[in-house]
């Protein structure tokens, strides 16, 4: 059993080199940490002997408590903690922490097998946020150890919706294959979005989401079977390689060329790609090119003729954002994906899943800004108040709460037409409201990560400590805005869409 102590006894340890401190009914020995406390002696000098929970709570996260906590020495007689510790994989009670379904309100869409599955992610996840975390702070390549871990526990696979390449999948919580849909799949990204910071996000998974699609729907049967599995397991990384300095957005004016060999048995690739999530760590590249007569997608290993180079970015270099150049890059003809000159089929292919994915997370992270408010502006007290009783942040966490929730009604709502069309309605349909719910999404994460950084203040730019999160939120929400179709393309793309079936009679 941990010692006890009472308030006196604490209070007789309030010297530099003899220094007790009690934060939330446990009290800590500081006298060796004090020279070493990031926030300097100062500080925690002034609370020698005496209780320090408001101060420590207005600087800290509660996991600097769980990091350090060999400095606890035991606990206050007949006192017991107020402040809950919260365990990783658990579920948050903060209100809109969590998506209503797991607050405990009614849902149209989630079942129990959504609420196993979620738990069971949850734990895994947790389990590796660690690893996430400390990736943004280095070069950011993800190691072979964590992707295969990712790959054993089945969220590779698990991040590219239902279908039967999940089949023979160790899907978490003990889902099949067959009970597995877009909401499934909806949690897995919201996890990641939890304990993944956003640009580790994307050169863990990012390149992946977007490419092994077009091997699981175009590849030859030998290929498919080949990459697929390598992909799954974590054992090799993929990339989609579309974009580039020149063309942007306009996929039509793609100029890397593919020219078959005069023995026909393979492609000649030369050209340049910019801005390739997760390239600069990729085995594989799905590559747009031009052949002869339009565009193909072939699949390109890294070898001979291909080199890829870091793009400096702001919102991470664990992205793996990169710069590929293909110099008489040979690809066996087997690698074509789809059918030659028809590329464009499978570039537009995976559009409305893509989006989706990049909905999912854009939902949660919103979320995810409201807990952290919530919370900081609870704890946190200047002019003699907690910042929550001012009523201009309280109409900030309104402002962000009904925007985030809002948002998700509508993605949930999408998700549900996902799981209730085939590919080709969802095609017809779609393509449009997915467009315009991602433009949503980004003006929405814009205006959460604005009210966010006023709450948080200084801390909103400072990438440790209390405002972490809100920091990389603001510097990597505008990448959502731009990739996958920037604000302006989708908003437009959403119009043209409906007008497409707007009623020629109809008039004022
Ligand atoms: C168990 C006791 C404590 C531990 C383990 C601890 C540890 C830390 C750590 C790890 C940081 C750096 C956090 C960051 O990255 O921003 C920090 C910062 C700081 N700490 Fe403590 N601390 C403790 C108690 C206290 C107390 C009682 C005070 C008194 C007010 C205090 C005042 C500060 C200040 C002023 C900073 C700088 C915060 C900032 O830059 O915003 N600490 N502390």
């Amino acid at each position: 059993m941990s010692k006890t102590f009472t308030r006196e006894e604490v209070a007789r340890h309030a010297a530099e080199d003899d220094l007790w401190i009690i934060i939330d009914s446990a009290v800590y020995d500081m006298s060796r940490f004090i020279d070493l406390h990031p926030g300097g002696a100062f500080p925690i000098l002034e609370l020698a002997g005496k209780d320090a929970t408001d101060a420590f709570y207005g600087l800290h996260r509660q996991e600097v408590l769980i990091k350090y906590n060999r400095y606890k020495i035991g606990s206050i007689a007949n006192e017991k903690p107020q402040i809950e510790l919260r365990e990783g994989a658990s579920i948050s009670k903060v209100p809109y922490a969590e998506s209503s379904a797991w607050m405990g309100f009614k849902s149209a869409y989630f079942k129990e097998s959504h609420f196993k599955f979620r738990i069971a992610v949850r734990e895994i996840m947790s389990g590796l946020e660690a690893d996430f975390r400390e990736l943004e702070q280095t070069d950011g390549k993800p190691s072979d150890e964590l992707m295969q871990k990712l790959g054993a526990a089945g969220l590779l696979a698990c991040n590219v919706g239902p279908g039967p390449h999940l089949r023979g999948v160790n899907i978490p919580g003990g889902v099949t294959a067959d009970e597995f849909d877009y909401f499934h799949e909806m949690i897995v990204h919201e996890e990641f979005a939890r304990v993944v910071p956003r640009g580790v996000d994307d050169g863990v998974i990012g390149g992946f989401v977007i490419s092994i699609p077009t091997i699981i729907n175009f590849a030859k049967p030998q290929l498919r079977e080949k990459i697929v599995p390598e992909a799954f397991s974590g054992k090799k990384r993929i990339c989609l390689a579309i974009t580039e300095p020149y063309a942007g957005s306009d996929v039509a004016r793609i100029r890397t060329t593919a020219k078959l060999s005069a023995d026909g048995s393979h492609y000649i690739v030369n050209g340049v790609k910019k801005w390739i999530t997760g390239g600069r760590f990729a085995d594989y590249f799905s590559t747009a090119v031009r052949t002869d007569k339009g565009l193909s997608m072939l699949l390109i290993e890294r070898g001979d003729g291909v080199e890829t180079k870091a793009i400096r970015t702001s919102y991470s270099p664990s992205a793996g954002t990169a710069y590929v150049t293909f110099e008489n890059a040979k690809v066996p003809v087997e690698n074509l994906l789809g059918v030659e000159n028809q590329g464009f089929k499978v570039v537009l292919s995976n559009f409305n899943h893509e989006r989706l994915v990049m909905l999912m997370g854009a939902s949660y992270a919103g979320r995810i800004a409201v807990e952290e408010c919530f919370k900081w502006a609870n704890q946190r007290k200047v002019f003699g108040k907690r910042l929550i009783d001012q009523p201009v942040i309280r109409n900030k966490l309104a402002d962000m709460i009904a925007q985030v929730e809002s948002f998700h009604n509508w993605l949930e709502n999408l998700t549900f037409q996902m799981n209730h069309m085939d590919y080709k309605e969802q095609a017809e349909k779609l393509a449009g409201p997915i467009a315009l719910a991602k433009y949503q999404s980004t003006r929405m994460l814009h205006s959460v990560s604005d009210n966010a950084c006023q709450i948080f203040g200084g801390r909103a730019i400072t990438k440790t400590g209390m405002g972490r999160y809100v920091e990389m939120l603001q510097r990597t929400y505008k990448f959502s805005a731009i990739l996958g179709g920037s604000e302006e393309i989708m908003a437009d793309l959403g119009v043209r869409q409906a007008l497409k079936n707007f009623p020629t009679g109809a008039r004022l």
